[in-house]
């Protein structure tokens, strides 16, 4: 049994509770008089085919002296939405009765992203899109002893100063379907559909998701993610080596190199999260994550984290 105390701006984010032998789960609500409008309601979900909560389908006020209870099934997804109110505290007394634990359904694993290759350009496409001083060769190898070191890197100014204007205001556009995305166990912000992007968008995404780009991104973490890039084990390996199994080494690391990724333009606004799961697939491959920030003390960052490659603007 605990008590707990939620004030201002604190949110429970969605969960089912669940974990063996819990059966019954309670809560004896201490709060003043208590509106809607001052948040901090108990929010029931309803789940898709997949037993993945996706609608908010009742919100209980909590009141003085009220028992809410309800039975923890794979199934049952609740929150605490953000409390409002800046002058009350929402207290209550919560636990669990417990009983036998009960066979429970394999939990859901949400199918893998589907990985495209680098998008090929005929011209010096990045040369027209980047902050000349990333073409720099002696900048990216600072960048890249910066980057082994702490495993992630920060790029201030990524863009020339008119392609982050021009993708900043289209982004802006009010033409842009942005498409909620859960599941809120998961997840909660909002995407943008493919097929309404800026023309200008669309460039920016290509030249990010470009053979040119991921040559660079080699250049900044050295890691190899591109064929032409040096690979510092290959040297060690081959010594000693005649041709036909250098040949055949070769081969080898071509295919493993192939390079693939993904990419999201997403709005991020208050109430938008993301969590770590048991059940994520993204981390099972070795992977790089960069993002792209948009509208963030009017400079275009590029954040590069080891681990997987999402591309991302947040507004
Ligand atoms: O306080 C509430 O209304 C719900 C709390 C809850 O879901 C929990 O503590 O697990
Ligand atoms: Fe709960």
């Amino acid at each position: 049994m605990t008590c707990a105390k939620y004030e201002y701006t604190d949110v429970l984010l969605c969960h089912d509770d669940e974990l063996e032998g819990r059966r019954i789960a309670f809560i004896l609500y201490l709060v003043p008089h208590w509106d809607i409008k001052d948040g901090g309601n108990l929010d029931l979900f309803e789940t898709d085919e997949h037993g993945q909560p996706s609608e908010i389908v009742k919100s209980l006020v909590p009141s003085w002296n009220t028992l809410s209870f309800f039975e923890v099934t794979p199934v049952s997804f609740h929150q605490v939405s953000e409390v409002l109110t800046q002058d009350k505290t929402r207290l209550s007394v919560s636990g669990w009765f417990h009983g036998p634990p009960i066979d429970r359904p394999a939990p859901f694993i949400e199918p893998l992203h589907v990985l495209q290759p680098a998008v090929t350009f005929q011209n010096d496409k990045l040369g027209d899109w980047l902050n000349p001083m990333y073409i720099d060769m002696l900048i990216q190898s600072q960048i890249q002893e910066k980057f082994s070191e702490d495993s992630e890197i920060e790029l201030q100014n990524f863009l020339k100063e008119e392609k982050y204007e021009a993708v900043l205001s289209a982004v802006k556009e009010s033409a842009i379907k942005w498409v909620r995305k859960g599941p809120a166990n998961k997840r909660n912000y909002e995407m943008a559909s493919d097929t309404s992007l800026p023309g200008i968008l669309k460039e920016c995404i290509e030249v990010l998701k470009s053979e040119e780009m991921f040559l660079l991104l080699s250049n900044f973490t050295g890691l190899r993610l591109h064929e032409l890039a040096p690979d510092s084990d290959s040297e060690d390996d081959m010594r000693g080596d005649d041709s036909e199994s250098v040949k055949a080494k070769e081969e080898t690391k071509k295919k493993e190199i192939n390079p693939r990724c993904r990419s999201e333009v997403r709005r991020w606004r208050h109430g938008s999260y993301t969590l770590l799961h048991d059940t994520d697939t993204e981390g099972a491959e070795y992977a790089l994550d960069c993002m792209l920030f948009l509208n963030c003390n009017g400079k275009a960052v590029l954040q590069v984290i080891s681990c997987k490659w999402v591309c991302c603007i947040q507004l």
